[in-house]
């Protein structure tokens, strides 16, 4: 598989502190890339740096062998733990706003013919994730785990290339959350995604992901704490084909402290 996102040399620093230090790596298309590491690792500030809100402070961030443009465009979405979906839209509203904003930045509404395309649009992306008979519904009346798979919707609608999900079913309970991963996978085989996931959870790092980064610092300075960034100090790639039965688990076994 081809690369698609390259980074090399990356470093992002607030003022003196080093947040994330010369960081290396070569993403490929259609890979799914999990990631893991200790709280204020800088995983979320990996994933502003792919997704362009961030920009490196040393080195340069490729998509396709083109420098990363710094905004966020049609080529990444991104789903949060927490919903970032807009309370005062229905569903299908909701979901056509990914193809209106950028089409009618203006108004954010299409008229016409250019809105009955929208609609279908939104209403096959919202059946693929489970939600076509919610169009009318507003985010207050739906479930944690139906809200995240309308934040889901919001983002492919746009057709990206890459998906970010920063601890995306963390808020969710065990039930909903495998529900969630079969869906996670279907979508990601289905559109030929590259997925880039954050998560706390290592059984979900594994079980999801053809790639496990983990993200730490090698150095410490005890009286510096600020002094090194964290850098991939694992990068295991797990032996798992993309036309995986869906919910097969792979051979890595891993002990109830989260050890593999
Ligand atoms: N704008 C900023 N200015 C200064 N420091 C920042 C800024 N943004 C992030 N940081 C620092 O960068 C470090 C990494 O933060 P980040 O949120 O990326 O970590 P994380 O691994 O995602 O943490 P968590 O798992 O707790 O969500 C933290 O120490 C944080 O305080």
């Amino acid at each position: 598989m081809s690369t698609l996102l390259t980074l090399r040399d990356v470093w992002v620093e607030y003022g003196d502190k080093i947040v994330i230090e010369k960081l290396d790596l070569d993403i490929a298309e259609q890979s799914f890339v999990s990631v893991v590491g200790p709280s204020g690792a800088g995983k979320s500030s990996f994933l502003r740096l792919i997704l362009g809100q961030e920009a490196p402070t040393r080195g340069r961030i490729e998509l396709d062998g083109t420098p990363l443009v710094p905004e966020c465009g049609p080529d990444r979405g991104v789903v949060f733990q927490r919903y970032s979906v807009f309370p005062h839209l229905s569903v299908l509203r909701n979901t056509m706003f990914g193809l209106e904003c950028p089409k009618a930045p203006l108004s954010g509404r299409l008229f016409g013919s250019a809105r009955r395309a929208a609609r279908d649009e939104a209403a096959a992306m919202l059946e693929a994730v489970g939600l076509g008979d919610s169009f009318d519904l507003y985010p207050a009346q739906m479930s944690g785990g139906m809200q995240q798979r309308l934040a889901i919707a919001q983002a492919l609608v746009q057709r990206p290339r890459i998906l970010l999900l920063d601890e995306p079913f963390g808020a969710l309970d065990p039930g909903i959350r495998a529900d969630m991963h079969a869906l996670i996978t279907r979508l990601w085989r289905d559109y030929s995604l590259t997925i880039v996931m954050v998560t706390h959870d290592i059984r979900e790092a594994f079980t999801l992901g053809t790639r496990v980064l983990a993200l730490d610092k090698r150095r410490h300075d005890p009286h510096a704490p600020h002094r090194f960034g964290a850098t991939v100090v694992y990068d295991l790639p797990l032996d798992k084909p993309v036309d995986a039965p869906e919910d097969k688990d792979h051979s890595i076994t891993i002990d109830e402290n989260g050890n593999n």
